[in-house]
């Protein structure tokens, strides 16, 4: 059983669309990035790499690369999953967190983890997600951007 942590964070701007563990939430800002900058599933990506010490997907997917520009974090979490794949193990759980004061992020939490599960091939209650706000302390209090945090388990195919 291999263990890893992953942790970003994304500015949010305005004339963007937000984009969370693969769905579009309606709000008046959005993230910004070199990808679509899914702020939940760049964590959850960090945390694979993590666990078997590959490095970050800053490593992997380099942000000054024109191939990565808006590129859904859904298809780079695929590749990831690949490169586990590639060294024989599989993700065994994953239990990530979004610090965010707006928008709600509870109501889309099950349609990001169905949007997970299928990426990663491993069953919805193998995939927790989860929100809190800072009771409006910090950056992700005043509203000025989202972070995320993850921690996933790999275990041998
Ligand atoms: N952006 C968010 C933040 C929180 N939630 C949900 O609300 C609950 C209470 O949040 P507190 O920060 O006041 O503890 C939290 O447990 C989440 O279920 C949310 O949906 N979206
Ligand atoms: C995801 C990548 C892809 O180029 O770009 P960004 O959306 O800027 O996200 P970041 O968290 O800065 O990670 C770097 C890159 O891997």
């Amino acid at each position: 059983m291999r263990v890893g942590i992953g942790y970003d964070v994304h500015k949010l701007v305005e004339g963007r669309k937000l984009i969370l563990g693969g769905v579009h939430i309606e709000y008046d800002k959005g993230l910004l990035g070199h990808s679509d900058a899914d702020v939940l599933i760049h964590a959850i990506m960090d945390s694979m790499l993590g666990a078997l010490a590959l490095g970050d997907i800053g490593k992997h997917f380099p942000d000054n690369d024109v191939k990565y520009k808006g590129i859904s974090s859904m298809k780079l979490l695929r590749k990831v999953n690949e490169l586990i794949h590639d060294r024989g193990y599989r993700v065994n759980n994953i239990d990530s967190i979004i610090v965010a004061q707006e928008p709600k992020i509870a109501p889309y939490i099950e349609e990001m983890r169905s949007n997970i599960s299928s990426i990663l091939n491993i069953p919805v209650d193998d995939i927790s997600i989860k929100a809190t706000t800072t009771e409006r302390l910090g950056f992700e209090g005043r509203k000025e951007g989202i972070s995320a945090h993850s921690i996933c388990t790999l275990c041998k195919k």
